[in-house]
């Protein structure tokens, strides 16, 4: 233990090993869902679905052990909601690509990740960023993680006149969620330790009680075959020889970018890990980051980031890599045990994320809001991030507008030169992701 303790510096950090490991928990339930909506997403693709669950969860532990024992980050990763679903339905179905060459694209874009991450360049683009902007990311990614929840939980719902709207009280579920929420509640503000932990297990008790979650018949379920995507993509490197697979290739390549740099300084900041301005091996998370996406590239999945839902493991207290080492570890586990995974439904995530939409969005108090110029680009990505449900969309609307702003405000001066590049990146892939 003391080995362990030493390795990941849980000491320095003012966590315990116990922590570390109740917050490992948190984030796998957190995120687990996506084991179950992933193969459902690229199922629609033509994909084998039991291949790409176990292509799911071998990415994201694999992302998740190299976050933990390299970079030393409690942040783990997975394939990214959003850029599923441009790969199954913009890109396969609305395009007409194999998704054999869909994932020749995957990999490719992950090897251009690699090289720009050993030039450094990916650093560089980060730390560039000015703090307010770093800070609208994290609270945008707050809001974004509890509209996510919200959604999930039933309490928000689509509506054809008004975009959104409150969910239906007639259900159910959505009492479950309003359940869970208030149970977090009260442990939030009489601040229990774990209290997320201990929200999501009640909430999935009291959903089993009442038959709104069924339990399963059988707890242990064979690992379903890689075969059928297993290094699909490899024999279809060739067919990237098109403007539209380039296309393709770079709009891969641009949100998961600005997704993953977004998420890792969000949680940096959610954790205290930067330092001025700076997140320490910033360069080591993204290395894990774009091995995890290649990795995902030939066991067959769409592009692998860090996940916003670390957030809720570093919530509970999850301060060092130990905390991805045991979410990775559960992410292997559960190649065998999806009938008990089936127990975590979005009501029992969601008041994790509502709840932890609440502390992301506590870095609100420390932007500028009296300069207008910061306040601003800081206000549209804020508001971007759940309204246009990504967070690379969320970034580029404030990229765009943060140099006008400094400009008309007479500090041209303070603009990192960067900073004027991603605005002609952000304006021309604002273009890219409107060629849908
Ligand atoms: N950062 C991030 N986290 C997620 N969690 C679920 N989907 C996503 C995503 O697309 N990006």
């Amino acid at each position: 233990m003391e080995r362990v303790s030493r390795f990941f510096g849980i000491e320095e950090q003012h966590s315990t090993v116990q922590r570390e490991i109740l917050a490992g928990f948190t984030t796998f339930i957190s995120m687990v869902y996506i084991l179950f909506v992933n193969p459902s997403v690229l199922g629609d693709s033509g994909m084998d679905k039991g291949a790409v669950f176990a292509a799911t969860a071998l990415a994201s532990a694999i992302g998740c052990f190299l976050m933990g024992l390299y970079a030393k980050y409690p942040i783990a990763t997975a394939p990214a909601l959003g850029i599923n679903a441009f790969f199954s339905y913009s890109v396969v179905i609305g395009m007409g690509v194999s998704w054999q060459t869909a994932l020749a694209g995957v990999f490719v874009a992950s090897l251009i990740f690699m090289l720009i991450t050993v030039f450094k360049l990916r650093e560089i683009i980060i730390d560039a960023i000015p703090r307010n902007m770093k800070l609208a990311i994290s609270a945008g990614i707050g809001m974004f993680v509890a509209f996510i929840g919200l959604h999930g939980g039933g309490l928000i719902v689509a509506n054809k006149s008004t975009v959104v709207g409150l969910g239906d009280f007639s259900q159910g579920t959505t009492w479950l969620t309003v359940f869970g929420l208030i149970i977090t509640v009260i442990l939030m503000v009489r601040k229990v330790p774990g209290a997320i932990f201990i929200g999501m297990l009640l909430t999935s008790i009291v959903g089993a009680i009442s038959g709104l979650i069924k339990l399963p018949t059988h707890f242990v379920a064979a690992a379903p075959s890689l075969k059928p995507t297993f290094l699909a993509g490899l024999n279809h490197i060739g067919d990237i020889n098109t403007v539209q697979m380039w296309v393709v290739v770079l709009t891969f390549l641009l949100v998961t970018f600005f997704d993953t740099a977004g998420t890792l300084v969000g949680l940096a900041e959610q954790a205290g890990f930067m330092k001025d301005n700076k997140m320490p091996r910033v360069g080591k998370a993204l290395v894990s980051d774009s091995t995890a996406m290649l990795a995902g590239s030939l066991l067959g999945t769409s592009p692998v980031g860090a996940f916003v839902e670390s957030s809720a493991g570093i919530a509970v207290g999850g301060r060092t890599g130990l905390t991805a080492v045991v979410t990775g570890v559960l992410f292997v586990f559960s190649l065998f045990f999806s009938p008990l995974l089936t127990v975590v439904t979005s009501q029992v995530t969601a008041p994790a994320l509502v709840i932890v939409g609440v502390l992301m969005a506590q870095s609100l108090k420390k932007i500028d809001w009296e300069k207008l110029e910061i306040a601003i680009p800081a206000f549209l990505i804020v508001l971007g991030m759940p309204l246009t449900y990504s967070i690379s969309d969320g970034i580029a609307l404030g990229f765009i507008v943060y140099p006008i702003t400094m400009i008309t405000a007479g500090r041209r001066k303070e603009i990192h030169p960067i900073m004027y590049v991603l605005f002609f990146v952000f304006v021309v892939f604002m273009y890219i992701l409107n060629v849908k």
